[in-house]
């Protein structure tokens, strides 16, 4: 044709290559896909993780069918490599069971027992779709702190934790006070404000290692793990100010807000979740019966 250049190729090429080797992602994670704890999901860093049953796992999955500490993962240059722990049922890669170590690709399907886990490298966009569907499932909408299902689980987690290396770990549990009123005087959506702007001072007041939730309408916790009573309870005494010196305006009118703070130890007799908040609760009450606008310590 004319104009056409047929004798000699003008087309630009683009050059294909293998090009140099696609090093691994710095951090990739194992998502929980079926069975128990669905949609949990474990980070795998510069250190190696552990999937188990038991609650100090840094991926627990508590179903009978998988052991206490059933599979390690972890980065080794750039590949992730998974490795069984001798599980009775063993640990299976795409539905082979592997002996001794394994590598691991992007998709791959790990099976625990009834449970599979899928291993995603941290840049594929099905990450951040799980990363989404995980903040849901943990995270409370109003004041994205942590919601009362993943606070619980992460407090059994960190109790756990603290007992097996006999460290310090303290509960706050926090209640806003004559919260009714608010509602009753100014609305629904004006006390929902005062509840997201508590939950920013709580978050604001915590350290990287706590772990603060919404556990209730206007309930809070805090699990400080490290802190003794005494350290718990300056801590409290500060988030407490905080809260009764901030200004606060539901329907645009100046409203002194305080909350009443109760907090337990780790300790004899507080050796669970359960005892834990219990005693907690119960120097809540405390607090709230003798006044209000208060922290007490369980005795
Ligand atoms: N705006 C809003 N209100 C809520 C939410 N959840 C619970 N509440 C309200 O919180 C109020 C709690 O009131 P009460 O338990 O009677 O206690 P209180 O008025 O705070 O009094 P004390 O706890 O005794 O100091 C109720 O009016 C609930 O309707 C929420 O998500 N948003």
């Amino acid at each position: 044709m004319p104009g056409m250049d047929t004798d000699h190729d003008t087309t630009q090429r683009t050059a294909f290559s293998d090009g140099p080797l696609r090093p691994a992602p710095r951090s990739a994670c194992v998502v929980v896909i079926h069975g128990e704890s669905l949609g949990r999901r474990a980070d795998i860093g510069d250190a190696p993780i552990v999937v188990g049953r038991a609650p100090e796992s840094d991926l627990s999955i508590p179903h009978r069918s998988v052991s206490r500490e059933h599979c390690r993962i972890w980065r080794d240059g750039n590949a992730y490599r998974i490795r069984d722990l001798g599980a009775t049922n063993g640990t299976r890669v795409n539905d082979c069971r592997i002996q001794g170590d394994a590598a691991l690709a992007d998709g791959d399907q790990i099976t625990l027992g009834e449970c599979i886990l899928k291993f995603i490298s941290q840049d594929s966009v099905e990450a951040q779709y799980h990363e989404e569907i995980y903040q849901l499932a943990t995270h409370d909408a109003l004041t994205e702190l942590y919601n009362r299902r993943h606070f619980t689980e992460m407090a059994d987690k960190e109790i756990a934790r603290a007992i097996r290396h006999a460290r310090p770990l303290a509960l706050c549990i926090l209640d806003v006070d004559l919260f009714k009123p608010v509602n009753d005087r100014y609305g629904h959506n004006s006390g929902d404000e005062v509840l997201r702007r508590i939950g920013a001072l709580v978050r604001q007041h915590a350290r990287g290692e706590d772990l603060p939730a919404r556990i209730g309408g206007e309930e809070f916790a805090l699990l400080l793990p490290e802190c003794d009573l005494v350290a718990a309870t300056a801590f409290a005494e500060r988030l407490r100010e905080a809260v009764a010196a901030a200004a606060f305006a539901p329907g645009g009118e100046p409203r002194r807000i305080t909350v009443s703070i109760g907090i337990a130890a780790l300790g004899f007799g507080r050796d669970s979740r359960s005892t834990l908040m219990a005693a907690a609760d119960a120097a809540l009450y405390r607090a709230k019966s003798e006044g209000r606008n208060r922290v007490y310590v369980d005795s």
